[in-house]
């Protein structure tokens, strides 16, 4: 006990070293420049961007940024650990031996969207604005988003094809979080338009490449995917799903990055990936283990079992579920009482619950996207793709 606080004390006293060491890789990278690819010029700007910032991130922050920046250029840890006593440099060493094999793309996008995280506009976002009046924000025909009363609430509007997801709606959706994240409102809730939350991507999205496009396409779509899905990562209020009716694929996974779930009894949950060739995304080959254990998880995400909102509640990814001929009322009138609590301390309160996790999720989130692309050019997902498409199968 004498020792550890000891070395805590050590550690507190010697801490403004440990600030200014974390500036190494600056420096380093920029004597390596040459040796860089092209695709690693976003991974220099990062590093320049991260000069340009004026709040100091903190220590936590800078660690985690030359853990990464050592994956990135020179690939797993593989020197041997400093001593108990040399604090600063096993603080160093246990950060970036902690990413184990990731891969050195993977960090160098890490690194990227955690600069990113920090740059003058989400700096200058880390307080909620005092109440204004209730806005309307701009709408499309396909996602509608409104705020009122505190809430922010995205609708994915497309009944008629029970909700997937188009291109488009991703990119919709990912800019509505952005806005919804420095807005007036204190919540923000999904929600699905007519009898379906949604039947997850549109199948279609992968249908209309023109032949010789295909891999820039499955690459393109794994940019989008991997944006998309950090958006939920890091949406810094409580985000409330509110399933009214069967969710399919994507909009189930990336409930395990939700505050709360509520469930209509009507709803359903089903990950259908290995049907379709396919494999997990939205963080939830992480999550969803963690949620409901490995072995529930592995029923839903290798064999596509289909939960059921109870079962979906029993497994704890959904957090309650009301009665159909009820549930938009009892939800409705819960959410407008949450929405009253002081937005501060919500945002704060979901940074504690959250902020430990940030940096894992953001790994696996690039690596589900980078094996997915790969997946979307097997036979298996394409031949699964057009069956649907000629209506040979249905979920
Ligand atoms: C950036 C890329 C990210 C990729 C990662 C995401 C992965 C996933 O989300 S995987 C899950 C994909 N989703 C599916 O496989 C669902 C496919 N749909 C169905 O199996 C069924 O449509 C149903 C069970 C969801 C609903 O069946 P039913 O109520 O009988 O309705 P219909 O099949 O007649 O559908 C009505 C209408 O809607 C169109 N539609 C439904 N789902 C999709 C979809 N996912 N993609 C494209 N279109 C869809 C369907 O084609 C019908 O259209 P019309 O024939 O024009 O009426």
């Amino acid at each position: 006990g004498a020792l550890v606080s000891m070395a805590g004390r050590l550690m507190r006293r010697w801490c403004p070293s440990l600030l200014q060491d974390l500036h190494f890789p600056v420096v380093q990278l920029h004597m390596s420049r040459t040796a860089m690819r092209a695709s690693e010029k976003d991974f220099e700007n990062a590093v320049n961007q991260l000069k340009l910032l004026k709040k100091d991130p903190g220590n936590e922050v800078k660690l985690k940024l030359y853990a990464l920046y050592k994956q990135a250029t020179e690939g797993p840890c593989n020197t041997p650990k400093p001593g108990m006593l040399d604090f600063i440099n096993k603080t160093k060493w246990d950060a970036w031996s902690a990413l184990g094999s990731l891969p050195k793309e993977t960090a160098r996008q890490n690194y990227v969207d955690l600069v990113s995280s920090l740059s003058p506009s989400s700096e200058s976002s880390s307080q909620i604005k005092p109440a204004a009046a209730d806005e309307k924000l701009p709408e499309s025909e396909n996602v509608v988003v409104t705020s009122e009363g505190g809430i922010t609430k995205i609708m994915l509007n497309r009944p008629t094809k029970r909700n997937a997801i188009t291109t488009s709606m991703y990119k919709e959706i990912i800019h509505a979080l952005k806005v919804a994240s420095t807005d007036n409102s204190t919540i923000t809730v999904i929600t699905g338009s007519g009898d379906y939350y949604s039947s997850g991507n549109d199948l279609t999205n992968f249908t209309a490449v023109p032949p010789g496009e295909i891999e820039e396409s499955a690459k393109n779509a794994g940019i989008l995917l991997r944006d998309f899905v950090n958006s939920f990562i890091d949406f810094p209020k409580p985000l409330i799903a509110v399933v009214n009716g069967p969710a399919v694929g994507i909009v189930v996974t990336i409930l395990g990055l939700f505050d709360v779930v509520y469930a209509s009894d009507r709803a359903t949950f089903h990950t259908p990936f290995s049907e379709l060739g396919q494999s997990p995304e939205g963080c939830s080959s992480y999550t969803f283990p963690k949620i409901m254990g490995p072995t529930k998880a592995a029923e839903m995400l290798l064999f596509g079992k289909k939960l059921t909102a109870r079962e979906a509640c029993a497994q704890g990814l959904v957090t309650e579920v009301f009665p159909e001929s009820t549930f938009q009322k009892e939800v409705w009138t819960r959410l407008k009482a949450y929405a009253k609590l002081p937005p501060n301390s919500l945002r704060i309160s979901k940074e504690l619950i959250r902020s430990t996790e940030k940096e894992k999720l953001h790994a696996i989130n690039a690596e589900e996207c980078t094996v997915l692309q790969g997946r979307w050019l097997s036979e298996e997902c394409m031949s699964a793709i057009l069956n649907f498409i000629s209506r040979k199968s249905k979920l």
